[in-house]
């Protein structure tokens, strides 16, 4: 690791680097009011990483164990203030441009002046909105965004005032439930008062089920999330040809089987999911994917009525479900199953080491979402490689691969009855 000169030296030369990037590009220097460093080339992405990284280290090397546990230990009250924020829009009541006092804030929220000010002022720790006087406040670069974008400010509700309350149920539900792996024995079900699962929850929360699904696109938004990794990490030409199919299991709205059509010329692709999604991807399916994309509903925890379709492909499935409704997912895929059949899962695969580093934090609070919200779990290559075992020993785990830059891997799998 270093000395605090060698880290603080590592620093100064990633952050000139950046630096001089700008002032050739002659974009402003980065600040909390604008920031400059959101579009950079891909080879100063990591650049970026490094600077991110290695001044994380630095801070919590001075801060010492006993500040840097504080930090963690004080964190639930960033998200009180960011919870007031988001639930009275406190950053839609101050004005784009120019400064709002607190008294039209607090007439336009309807938090009293007072509280709005605390809270506010709590929140500019984080340099989340700016006083510019006793009385009065402007946007930051974080603050007009919560105010201007709604996915943002989706994503910002769903951690706030749907994740946070859920997290504060879990040890609640580990007490009753242990590891059932049921989804409707999460915290989540606690949190709300039901049975229910999450999906059967949010199937009659509509709001809070498009705020859920706004959230998470948001968290997944971005150069290592993009489906073109999807695209490159496999051999799609191969399989390319008139009459071949591919089966996106529960395949939502079928956006993962368009980008996928686009990439290619032949394969149809047949998206399943519950009739209710079906109808509403059938519905607002673009004309331009006509005779390439079809909806069929289909519940995955029965019999796959399909014969023999070159590719099952699940995106984002398995990591909502606990083993034993993976397994009633894959045994039900048996009966078409020949020889060579194959199966992709796309999913985050966890590293079997805890990722220490801030830019790797993504897949492990993916796991605590699973954790909370599903009682399931983001899986590592050898909880991959039992979980196929245990289902049927002729699936086979061909190969896991993570193209350059993706968060996301493919997890080859073929079937093998000899
Ligand atoms: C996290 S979303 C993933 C959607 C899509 N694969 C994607 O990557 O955008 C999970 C999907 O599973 C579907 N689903 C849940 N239970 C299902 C079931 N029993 N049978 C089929 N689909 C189901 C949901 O309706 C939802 O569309």
């Amino acid at each position: 690791m270093g000395t605090l000169t060698s880290l603080a030296e590592e620093i100064l030369a990633n952050a000139k680097r950046l630096d001089q990037h700008l002032s050739s590009q002659h974009v402003m220097p980065t600040s909390f009011d604008h920031d400059s460093l959101a579009d950079l080339p891909s080879e100063l992405e990591s650049t970026k990483k490094a600077l991110i990284n290695s001044t994380q280290t630095l801070k919590q090397l001075c801060q010492g164990p006993v500040g840097s546990s504080m930090e963690i230990i004080f964190n639930w009250t960033d998200l009180l203030s960011l919870r007031v924020i988001y639930e009275f829009k406190l950053a839609q009541a101050v004005q784009v441009e120019g400064s709002t006092t607190y008294h039209e804030i607090s007439s336009k929220s309807g938090l009293p002046e007072a509280l709005a000010r605390r809270f506010m002022r709590h929140a500019m720790g984080n340099h989340i909105f700016a006083e510019v006087s006793p009385n009065a406040v402007r946007h930051t670069a974080a603050s007009r965004m919560m105010a201007t974008d709604p996915d943002f400010f989706d994503a910002v509700g769903l951690e706030a005032s749907e994740l946070a309350p859920t997290a504060g149920r879990v040890i609640e539900a580990l007490k009753r439930y242990g590891d059932s792996g049921e989804p409707n024995e999460s915290a989540f079900s606690m949190a709300n008062e039901t049975t229910l699962s999450i999906f059967q929850f949010l199937g009659q929360h509509p709001e809070r089920a498009r705020r859920f699904g706004s959230g998470m696109r948001f968290f997944t938004k971005g150069e290592t999330w993009d489906l073109k990794h999807l695209v490159s990490g496999f051999d799609w030409a191969s399989f390319d040809h008139p009459g071949a199919t591919v089966v996106d299991m529960g395949g939502g709205n079928g956006s993962v089987s368009q980008f996928l059509a686009r990439s290619t010329q032949h394969i149809t692709f047949i998206v399943q999911d519950l009739p209710g999604t079906v109808e509403q991807g059938r519905a607002s399916l673009p004309v331009e994917f006509k005779g390439r994309v079809e909806f069929m509903a289909h519940d995955f925890f029965t019999e796959q009525k399909l014969q023999n379709p070159d590719i099952y492909l699940f995106r984002w499935i398995m990591h909502n479900w606990s083993d034993p409704y993976c397994m009633k997912m894959l045994q039900n895929l048996i009966p078409t199953m020949r020889n060579g059949s194959r199966i992709l899962l796309y999913e985050c695969v966890l590293e079997d080491t805890p990722a220490t580093l801030l830019t790797e934090k993504m897949g492990p609070n993916l796991d605590m979402i699973m954790a909370a919200c599903f009682n399931s779990a983001e899986r590592t290559r050898a909880d991959w490689l039992r979980l196929l075992e245990k289902t049927d020993k002729r699936f086979c785990l061909h190969s896991i691969s993570q193209p350059e830059g993706s968060t996301m891997s493919i997890i080859e799998v073929l079937w093998k009855s000899a």
